[in-house]
Parts: C-alpha cells; sequence; structure tokens
C-alpha cells in the first residue's frame, strides 16, 4: 500500500506494527476507530480530579480528526458523565457522534442521542464503601487521602498525601484485600486506587467498540495501568488483521510507555499528533 506524504508534525512511530498501523490510518481513514483514554491523554494530570479540564488544543484537535475517520470513542475510569462535563465534548460541532464509554467500559455516553447508558450498581460496593474507613485507619491513615466517590466505584487518591508514593505503597494491599473481600476489582493508577467491578475493562470495551462499527484500523492513547488492557486488544486485533497504533502519553507509568509504539510527552502533544492527523488525511485524500 502507497504511503501518503506526511507532514513534518506527525510523527513517526518507533515500530513496524505502529507504523503500519499509522499508513493505515492515513489510508483508509473512513474505516478507522481512534479511542482516546481522558486523564493524562486528553486531560493535563492536576491535583484536584474535579479542576481536571480537557487540554485547550485536544478539543479541536478531535473536532478537526472525527468527522474524517469511522468513529471516536473516549474510554475513561470516570463516570462518563463526568468526562463529557470535564471534557466539554457535548455540543461540539464535529463530535456529533463522539462515544464516552465511562467506568472502564461500563457506562456509556453517545453525543448523537445525548443518551446515557449506567449499569446497576454492582452488589458489595456500598459494603465495601461502609468498610473503607476502617481499612484506612487500619493502614494509619495517612495524612491527606482524598476519596473520590464515582457511582458504581471509588477511588482513594493519594496525590495530595504528604507522602503520595509511600501512601499509595502502603494502601495498595489492604484495598486490594477489601476488593476481594467484596467480589470486586482494584485498579491501580497513578497515585489512585480505585475499587471497581470486575468483568469490564478499557480492552473488552474497545474490542467491542471496533466490532460495532466494523473497523479495520484503530489508534489507541493512554497514560496509565488502566490502559493496558486496551494496548492489550490492539494487540489482539493486530493479530486479526486489523492494523493498530499505540501512542503513550508521557513515560511516567514505565508498563505503558514500554510498550507504545509511539510516547509523546503530554496530552498537549496528543493534540497535536490528532491535529496533525486530520491535516495530513485532508491533504492526501
Ligand atoms: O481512565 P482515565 O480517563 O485516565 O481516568 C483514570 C482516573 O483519572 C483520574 O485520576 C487521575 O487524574 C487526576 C486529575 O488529573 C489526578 O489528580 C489523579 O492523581 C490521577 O490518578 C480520576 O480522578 C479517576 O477517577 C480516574 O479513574
Amino acid at each position: 500500500m502507497a504511503s501518503p506524504a506526511r507532514p513534518s508534525p506527525l510523527p513517526l512511530p518507533d515500530t513496524a506494527a505502529g507504523r503500519e498501523g499509522l499508513e493505515t490510518l492515513l489510508a483508509r481513514p473512513a474505516e478507522a476507530v481512534v479511542g482516546l483514554d481522558f486523564d493524562g491523554t486528553l486531560a493535563p494530570i492536576v491535583a484536584d480530579p474535579d479542576r481536571a479540564g480537557a487540554h485547550p488544543d485536544a478539543v479541536p484537535a478531535l473536532a478537526q480528526l472525527a468527522p474524517l475517520v469511522r468513529s471516536v470513542a473516549v474510554i475513561t475510569g470516570r463516570p462518563a458523565e463526568k468526562a463529557v462535563l470535564l471534557g466539554g465534548f457535548a455540543d461540539e460541532p464535529g463530535l456529533g457522534h463522539l462515544t464516552v464509554l465511562g467506568h472502564y467500559g461500563a457506562q456509556r455516553w453517545d453525543a448523537a442521542t445525548g443518551q446515557l447508558h449506567t449499569p446497576e450498581t454492582p452488589p458489595g460496593l456500598a459494603a465495601a464503601r461502609a468498610e473503607l474507613p476502617a481499612v484506612l485507619a487500619d493502614a494509619g491513615d495517612p495524612p491527606g487521602l482524598w476519596t473520590e466517590d464515582k457511582g458504581q466505584a471509588f477511588a482513594v487518591h493519594t496525590r495530595r498525601a504528604e507522602d503520595p508514593e509511600g501512601a499509595f505503597a502502603t494502601l495498595r494491599g489492604p484495598l486490594a484485600a477489601l476488593a476481594e473481600r467484596h467480589g470486586l476489582h482494584l485498579e491501580p493508577g497513578r497515585l489512585v486506587l480505585e475499587i471497581r467491578p470486575r468483568g469490564i475493562d478499557k480492552g473488552v470495551a474497545l474490542i467491542h467498540y471496533v466490532q460495532e462499527t466494523d473497523a479495520r484500523a484503530v489508534l489507541y492513547a493512554g497514560d496509565d495501568l488502566g490502559d493496558l488492557a486496551a494496548y492489550e486488544a490492539v494487540d489482539r486485533l493486530r493479530g486479526e488483521g486489523v492494523p493498530g497504533l499505540l501512542v503513550c502519553s508521557g513515560d511516567e507509568v514505565p508498563e505503558l510507555a514500554s510498550r507504545a509504539d509511539l510516547v509523546v510527552p503530554g496530552p498537549g502533544q496528543v493534540a497535536a499528533l490528532l491535529a496533525a492527523l486530520a491535516e495530513t488525511i485532508r491533504r492526501t485524500r
């Protein structure tokens, strides 16, 4: 397949598989799905999760790219409605067909209908939440913790603790045991330990979305451990003949960065990549 000419801002992936994924996306954009994580990928990491917002270049870049590809999905650990709000995704020209898969794919919001589909609250969550204060107290109640109640899940943040890394390490085992006792899953992330339902992850969500849209190429960008399942899904899709490009936003999580085809410094450069993709597709079609 002939490679379309690329303008200089479009970086070249480090791997042959990534280059094939990029070339396929550029050659047949109308068959491609773009999947994007929110925090750390579209939105810079900040101390207060309620004050996270999309990078100023992210939504304009997405709005340029979305009409040129088959579909764009934001796949996030956030509740979908929270990501829509923080991202400013609703009523955005160009994003009329955006899908936001929240709670690692358990929940779905579609811009086209404005409808939000939320599953039943998982059994065990209320009991785990009630037990949390005792678990934190037994672990010495590290000062400066903040618990985010997400409805279908809850997350203990250590970013604003006196010793963020130390508190994370101290709490990981006890919170894993709490999740286990209640049939739930512990999802570790960037200075956050989240207790959420089992049975769904970003990989399952991405595979379903690619199947639903009958896509023949995929780009996925993420920054954290919760994105590893989506990376594994792209590997599986490649094995089934669907080329893919794995992008990592920043290198704070080596488990992810080491598996990426392309590492960019952060959300500003993810936005620049999306804009460069849109520009290249427009120039070469
Ligand atoms: O799947 P994502 O979209 O990446 O969401 C993962 C978690 O992101 C949020 O926490 C992270 O971002 C915060 C704001 O920048 C930061 O303060 C925190 O340290 C990060 O872990 C969010 O608060 C969680 O609910 C998401 O699960």
